[in-house]
Formats: C-alpha cells, sequence, structure tokens
C-alpha cells in the first residue's frame, strides 16, 4: 500500500494506471492532488452555457446570419476562450468510429499496448506523460500521443498495428480536423476584422497536428484524484472529442463540466492564440475529473504553428486602445512544457 508514497515517480509511470486499476489498486500519492475546497463545480445541467459555434453559418451566403455567428465566434473566444462546434461537415458516424477505435485500442491486452510503449522520459508513444517534476502530482490516466503532421514527423514504431483500422481511423480524422483548422482559422480573423489569413500563415505550412488519444480509467477516489491536473494547452489551439463528461473549463473562478453532446466537437484556444490575437482571445485553464463508474475516452488534436517560425501579435490587433502585450515567440510549445512539468503555465514569458 505505501508502495506510490516511496517509490519515485519514474518508477511510478513504467506502470499503467489500467494496470493498478486491474489489480484494485486504491490511488495513494502523488496521484492524489484534488484540493478543491476553494474551487466551485457548476453542475452539468447548468454548464450549457459554453457556447455553441454552427461552422456552416460562417460561410452564409446570407451575409447577417455569417455575420451573427461571426460575432458569437468573437464573443465565445474572448469570454470562454472555447466553443462546442457543430455543423462542421464531419458525420457523427465518423466520429463515433473514432471514439471506438480509441477505446478499443486501450481496451487491448497491455502486452498489445505495449507494442507502441514509449520510455517514461519521452513523449511520443502510449503510456503516460513523462515524468513531471518533484513534488507534482500524477494523473489518473493513460494515453497515446502521436506526431500526425506534418507527415514527414511520423514515427511508425508507435503507430499501433491493432486494432486493424486503428491508425487509418486516426489519419483520416486528423486530416478531416486539419480541414476544419482552415475554416475557423479564416473565421476567427474575420470575426477580429483583420486579414482573413494571417492566422493560418502565422501556423505556416508546417503546422503541427498532433493527436493525443486518452483513457481515463475508472478511479475509486474522484473526491482526491484527476484524469488530467489543470492546465492550459501549449498549441495554438486544441480540438477534443469526448465520449464522456469529465472535462471542464474555469471561468470567472468556477469548473464548468463540459456535456456530452455526440455530435460537437470542442475547440479550445491554447497560449499561442492568445499570442497572436494579442489576448483577445483567452486560453482557458481545464482539467478532467475522474469517476469511479466508467472509463472515459477522448481524442485531442492539437494544432500548433511550424515551431521553426516565429509568431506574435497580428499587427492590425495592436493600436493605442490595446497596446501589444506579447512579444514575438518561436517554438512556444517547447517552453510551455518545461514549465507544464512544473504544474506552471507559461504565458508570462511570452509577456512584451
Ligand atoms: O480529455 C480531455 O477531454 C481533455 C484533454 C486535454 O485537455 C489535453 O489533452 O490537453
Ligand atoms: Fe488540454
Amino acid at each position: 500500500m505505501a508502495e506510490a508514497s516511496i517509490l519515485p515517480a519514474n518508477v511510478l509511470l513504467s506502470k499503467r494506471v489500467q494496470e493498478r486499476v486491474l489489480n484494485g489498486e486504491e490511488p495513494q500519492p502523488p496521484y492524489v492532488c484534488r484540493d478543491d475546497s476553494t474551487d466551485e463545480n457548476v453542475p452539468v445541467s447548468q454548464s450549457s452555457s459554453i457556447p455553441f459555434i454552427d461552422l456552416s453559418l460562417l460561410s452564409s451566403l446570407e451575409p447577417s446570419t455569417a455575420e451573427q455567428e461571426l460575432q458569437k465566434l468573437r464573443s465565445a473566444l474572448s469570454s470562454w476562450g472555447c466553443f462546442q462546434a457543430i455543423g462542421h461537415g464531419i458525420p457523427k458516424s465518423f466520429l463515433d468510429q473514432v471514439r471506438q477505435v480509441a477505446r478499443e485500442f486501450f481496451e487491448q491486452p497491455m502486452e498489445e499496448k505495449g507494442k507502441c510503449a514509449k520510455g517514461v522520459e519521452e513523449m511520443e508513444g502510449y503510456g503516460a506523460d513523462p515524468v513531471p517534476a518533484e513534488g507534482q502530482s500524477l494523473d489518473w490516466s493513460d494515453r497515446i500521443f502521436l506526431e500526425v503532421y506534418p507527415e514527414d514527423k511520423r514515427n511508425p514504431i508507435f503507430w499501433p498495428q491493432n486494432p486493424k483500422s486503428f491508425s487509418g481511423v486516426v489519419e483520416d480524422y486528423t486530416t478531416k480536423v486539419q480541414k476544419l483548422t482552415e475554416t475557423i482559422s479564416k473565421s476567427m480573423a474575420k470575426s477580429l476584422d483583420v486579414q482573413e489569413t494571417c492566422f493560418l500563415d502565422q501556423f505556416g505550412e508546417r503546422a503541427a497536428l498532433q493527436a493525443r488519444l486518452n483513457y481515463y480509467s475508472p478511479c475509486p477516489r474522484p473526491d482526491l484524484v484527476l484524469g488530467l491536473k489543470p492546465h492550459a494547452d501549449g498549441s495554438g489551439y486544441t480540438i477534443v472529442l469526448q465520449d464522456d463528461v469529465g472535462l471542464q473549463i474555469q471561468k470567472d473562478g468556477q469548473w464548468f463540466t463540459l456535456p456530452i453532446v455526440p455530435e460537437s466537437l470542442l475547440v479550445l484556444m491554447g497560449d499561442q492564440m492568445e499570442i497572436m490575437s494579442n489576448g483577445m482571445f483567452r486560453s482557458p485553464v481545464h482539467r478532467v475529473l475522474t469517476n469511479s463508474e466508467r472509463a472515459r475516452v477522448s481524442v485531442a488534436i492539437f494544432y500548433a504553428p511550424d515551431p521553426e517560425k516565429e509568431i506574435g501579435p497580428e499587427e492590425g490587433l495592436i493600436n493605442e486602445e490595446r497596446p501589444r502585450i506579447f512579444k514575438k515567440v518561436k517554438d512556444y510549445a517547447n517552453i510551455h512544457w518545461g514549465y507544464y512539468q512544473q504544474g506552471q503555465r507559461a504565458l508570462h514569458v511570452a509577456k512584451a
């Protein structure tokens, strides 16, 4: 029982959470981290205020319809830093297939998943996030992280052979999301009255799309243990598909639980969109709860600017009323990761 409190994190992380659950182990520190005494959880029933944006309306031939949806988009991203996308053109049956293949992957025997296992200090592959700084908590989750675009970044050794359809579905899904990012990036620019392709240009032709499939095993102590600790993403923005409740977004000191709307995708701003929009859009802190009965699956696609390119606030968003908040930065995702490992945000590094 005392195992977890005496073993270092790198040893703990060499055993998957899923194995611990199968062995009937009780969560121990450093998995135990929740201290919510000062936070307020808004019931799911009242979390429906997380805005919906119908992407099909953004290109409506009726100008007033498109304009109205763009206004909603701008307001959603400046207040929440995220929205629930509908009308995105990806059929629900395909989203179900993605959820299904993700679940099937994790529900295979450990031996099969082990074929694409990462080392405890590596990022890509199946396992847990690399060992965090001392004193940091561990997440009650297992994940597989894959570089998908640019295509030459793919590392076949980490791509599962089973389930047979896994690679095809993940690739197809990421390609569909990539198409969506074009619409979203252009619409975000339009909503701020800046040149339509300005964000797309900053992301660059070698923008990264990375897939992270998460499996949150049931946890006997959801009151003490988190599936994923509070954080903001280091991406440009992230597109999340989920199959059960658990993801919470922090706004005005309260935690709002993302409801399940099977045909919707959550579009969540990362720090780099906050930088490029000169703070007009916010990158929200979010976390994942555990639950005692069901395993939850999610698929996050991180869309990030080419790490070789410098990014910064759009000139058109800097003026007397709104001076420059951020400076130019390069490879921010990497800087972010260093802070993330210490349980901190990195945005201050980019402050002007
Ligand atoms: O599992 C989720 O719903 C969210 C995952 C997430 O926030 C992340 O991978 O950065
Ligand atoms: Fe996240």
